[in-house]
């Protein structure tokens, strides 16, 4: 028969239990290790891989208080607080057994044991010990992802006086627990601003849950946000929490909150009013602790007056409420934006020595940005990847400036309205690529959601 991998360390002080204990469990797992004292536990447990200590309660002859089993209890806890220890006791001690699980023991063992629950005790234990070290593994890789996407989103940059403000707000709401909508144009980082928030919060050590709710389907939406119990669909194979479940102790960030439509419009208010959640075919509710922050680019209090958005749902999102400005209207973050993607795409493309030609910057400072701080970020690692000299120039950015758009095309620029403008682009975009919704999305600076939800708006 085939030993299960496993390192059991027993401690007693009566040689007979030891032994008998030894003979019955080397049987089953691979490595048994006995001792008469647990004084040596300190170098045990940091030599060998115990994966469970099996431990009596009393060592001083004539004595059987247990005080002594607690003590090396608390001790092993406190060098590995996730250690399964199983202590040992006579029938008169069932009261000092019971205290020791309060204190952390996973559970304790009658002596005389019968073999069979000794080794169903045991198996239990060492189950329990395989899916600690499976979450203490899952949550450095979590940690070491989590830090990843932490790079990725760096500080804010931008000294502008609008940006001096939004952040004075930022100061003060971020340690609260208000719920806070982000407003702002495609790409100006409503995102990055949302994980600020979040590293300077109180939960910043718990997750940072980013759901794109623009790109679920109505279907998709409530097992996504809610989770599902397994079976309660065709495709819900396994129990599944939702995003609200997996953000807590964390922040939840519902981007594109306009796109919700209404219907869900009103199950997600009662879910933010109650603080609750159920799965999907699920009857139990379930109360979750997360931080809540919202963003979206359309006109909210515009829709809301349309009667295309509930005001109820408003009320509740917008406890506060930060707009961050296009980039257009804070020209001196432009400078910053270009120096700070310029260093980062060097670095990255190993052109440490590559300068910006005064054309170059000339034309950086005065573009329109309409895709906002991504267009900003995109053009320059475009510049620095099609640069061949020292120096970039306006070529290697190929940025379709308004006045160009116009002029190649006039009649199609009578009017500088916005959303037609917007549209136009999109539209040529498309055309330069032949209809590759990636490269479009790419050349606008915008993801493909965003471009793909520009299509529908457009009717494109
Ligand atoms: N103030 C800022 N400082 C540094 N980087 C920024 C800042 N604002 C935006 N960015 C960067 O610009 C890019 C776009 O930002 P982000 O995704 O947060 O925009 P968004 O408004 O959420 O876009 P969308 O509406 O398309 O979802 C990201 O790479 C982000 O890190």
């Amino acid at each position: 028969m085939t030993k299960i991998k496993a390192t059991i360390l027993i401690i007693d002080d009566d040689e007979d239990v030891l032994l008998s204990a030894k003979l019955l469990l080397k049987k089953k797992y691979e490595t048994v290790i006995t001792k008469s004292s647990p004084k040596e536990i300190n170098q045990l447990i940091s030599k060998e891989n115990i994966d469970v200590i099996i431990l009596d309660m009393n060592y001083r002859i004539g004595f059987n208080d247990g005080k002594e089993g607690f003590y090396w209890l608390k001790h092993i806890l406190s060098i590995n607080k996730n250690m399964i220890v199983i202590l040992m006791t006579a029938y008169g001690e069932i009261e000092l057994a019971v205290n020791s699980i309060k204190l952390g023991a996973f559970d304790f063992i009658l002596k005389p044991w019968s073999n069979e629950k000794f080794l169903a005790t045991i198996n239990a234990g060492l189950e329990l010990s395989k899916s600690n070290h499976k979450i203490s593994i899952l949550k450095s890789t979590n940690a070491a992802l989590q830090k990843n996407i932490d790079e990725k989103f760096g500080p804010i940059i931008g000294n502008s006086n609008e940006i001096k403000q939004l952040m004075t707000i930022v100061d003060k709401v971020s340690a609260t627990d208000a719920n806070v909508l982000i407003l702002g144009e495609n790409g100006t980082g409503k995102q990055h601003l949302a994980r600020e928030i979040h590293k300077r919060s109180n939960q910043k050590n718990g997750p940072f849950i980013h759901v794109d709710l623009g790109s679920l389907s109505e279907s998709l939406f409530e097992s996504e946000l809610f989770g599902h119990k397994k079976g309660a669909f065709t495709d819900a194979f396994e129990d599944k929490p939702g995003r609200f479940e997996m953000a807590e102790n964390g922040t939840l960030f519902l981007d594109e909150i306009g796109n919700l439509p209404i219907n869900l419009q009103s199950k997600l208010l009662t879910v933010i009013q109650d603080k609750k959640v159920s799965r999907l075919g699920e009857g139990i509710e379930r109360s979750f602790n997360a931080r809540l922050l919202f963003a979206t680019n359309a006109p909210i209090n515009q829709w809301v007056t349309e009667g295309k958005f509930r005001q109820d749902l408003l009320f509740r999102i917008n406890t506060v409420e930060i707009e961050i400005p296009p980039l257009r209207n804070r020209p001196d973050d432009i400078i910053d934006f270009v120096n700070y993607f310029f260093n980062i795409f060097k670095s990255k493309y190993h052109k440490a020595h590559l300068k910006l030609s005064s054309e170059a910057l000339k034309e950086l400072k005065t573009h329109h940005w309409p895709g906002n701080v991504r267009e900003i970020q995109h053009t320059i690692e475009r510049g620095v990847i099609m640069s061949d000299g020292h120096e970039i120039t306006p070529s290697d950015f190929n940025l379709v400036s308004l006045a160009s758009v116009s002029n190649s095309d006039n009649s199609e620029f009578d009017s500088l309205n916005l959303q037609e403008v917007e549209k136009l682009l999109v539209q040529k975009a498309l055309d330069k690529h032949k209809g590759n919704i990636s490269k479009a999305a790419k050349d606008l600076g915008l993801t493909r959601a965003a471009l793909y939800r520009r299509l529908e708006k457009f009717d494109i």
